[in-house]
């Protein structure tokens, strides 16, 4: 089970820091922001009680382990959920191993990025003849995914190969081109729930398609988001751990903490720190409140990787604005770990000696949270016993019901992102799309350009 401490989000541990009677004044209200979110039966819980998609993933279980490569195509909600778990459950050099070693598993293959150097890298690595494409995008329409599916089908079509035999769509169940696609041609397209935003659906195909693909058990995936919701709709605020998250970044937001720092001290979790990055972001940046007024609201999300980062980005956050709070995220036992050996005797290396790397990694999380806090820095940490599906599935429910109540406190949509429109719009219009013609973007005033 995952477990969570708050001890330093809190005075006396941090001078500055959340006071008992501020504490007492805000349960009451993120109390009622859980009820609210409950009652409410966002997207993101109805899909982990909906067996129809798991379900479906079983369906076509066979057809996928036939192939050697599934190269997952899509961006933003459609990638981050399935990258994360991917690099979480999965050993770094999964891509290398035989399919003998991956017990049939797939190697897996990610095309996120219109990056041309990276795109041609990955279409280097596989043979079309043994890979599947899975096509995902909630709306159907992102120029990103569409053209990268038009790049594969081309690849099929030199090669002779059918694209239903290779193409797997996951897409919403009516709308958008992929779904026109899928119905004209018989191409095999799994469904994301309309009330689900691409970047809550990691629970759904979106995230489980590739999951299973790679040998994740998606059973207890889901059975650790489905547990970690029974505590979410928990009104006994200390003993929620969704509604602790939300009232620590909400009362320190007051204190003008509005940067959020997720700092998972395991690479292989890394990854959470980048869908987490989207969920905070896209959720809670929004310029109108639920009534209308100009609000501007949002809490900055960044990522930081321990211990590396306590060498490039710590000395910012002892000394630099108070404005953050640091998410620590560790790992209690690893999978592996690397005994030190002892080789010098002198003073300055041989206490490393008979030591685990894991020891050190440690000691420097504590050495790291014990020294923010002296300086009057908050922090919390995630610990997760080990690194596995369950644990993993309840990260992301606790973080997705988390991000729920925010926007409730924070009197915003979490739901939508229009922010993001007018980009798309302009990148139509470049990019020859007919209806766009008239979108408007004034060049700028030209001040200091070097040739
Ligand atoms: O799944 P889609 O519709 O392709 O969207 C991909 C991503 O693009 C966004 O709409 C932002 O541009 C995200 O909200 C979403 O996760």
């Amino acid at each position: 089970m995952l477990r969570f401490d708050f001890s330093f989000m809190f005075e006396p541990n941090v001078k500055g820091g959340i006071t008992e009677e501020e504490f007492e004044e805000c349960k009451p209200l993120v109390a009622k922001a859980v009820d609210a979110v409950v009652k409410s039966r966002p997207g993101f819980v109805k899909v982990i009680l909906d067996r129809s998609h798991m379900d479906a993933i079983e369906d076509i279980n066979q057809w996928v382990l036939s192939f050697n490569n599934l190269v997952v195509i899509g961006i933003g909600g459609s990638s981050l959920g399935a990258v994360a778990l991917v690099n979480a459950l999965t050993p770094p050099d999964w891509n290398y191993l035989s399919k003998q070693e991956r017990k049939g598993y797939l190697r897996i293959f990610f095309l996120e990025n219109v990056d041309p150097d990276q795109t041609a890298a990955v279409l280097d690595e596989i043979d079309p003849r043994e890979t599947l494409f899975a096509v995902i995008s909630k709306s159907g329409s992102t120029a990103e995914c569409l053209a990268h599916y038009q790049i594969v089908r081309g690849l099929l079509q030199i090669r002779g190969l059918k694209p239903s035999n290779h193409i797997v769509f996951i897409t919403d169940p009516k709308k958008g081109f992929l779904r026109k696609i899928a119905s004209e041609e018989k191409i095999l397209a799994l469904e994301i729930p309309p009330d689900l935003g691409g970047r809550f659906s990691v629970l759904s195909p979106v995230g489980l398609l590739p999951a299973s693909a790679i040998g994740v058990d998606v059973k207890a995936l889901i059975d650790g988001a489905r547990d970690a919701y029974v505590k979410c709709s928990d009104l006994k605020v200390e003993a929620n751990p969704a509604a602790m998250i939300a009232l620590c970044h909400y009362l320190h937001k007051k204190k003008g903490r509005t940067i959020t720092v997720m700092m998972p001290y395991s690479n292989r979790l890394y990854s959470l720190a980048d869908w987490f990055r989207q969920l905070w972001a896209e959720s809670l940046g929004k310029k109108y409140s639920l009534s209308g007024e100009v609000v501007n609201e949002g809490l900055t999300p960044v990522k930081a990787l321990g211990v590396v980062d306590q060498h490039s980005q710590l000395q910012l956050y002892m000394e630099g604005p108070d404005d953050k709070t640091i998410t620590f995220i560790e790992v209690e036992k690893f999978d592996r770990d690397v005994l030190i050996p002892s080789i010098h005797t002198e003073e300055e290396i041989s206490y490393l000696g008979g030591k685990k790397l894991a020891d050190l990694l440690k000691s420097e999380l504590i050495g790291t949270e014990r020294s923010l806090a002296a300086n009057g820095r908050p922090s919390m940490r995630v610990i997760f016993p080990t690194i596995n599906a369950y644990d993993i599935g309840q990260f992301f429910m606790y973080y997705e019901f988390a991000t729920a109540l925010m926007g409730q406190l924070l009197n915003i949509n979490p739901y939508d992102q229009p922010g993001v429109e007018l980009g798309k719009q302009i990148t139509y219009s470049l990019m020859g799309r007919k209806n766009y013609e008239h979108i408007q973007f004034p060049e700028p005033v030209k001040r200091v350009v070097i040739d």
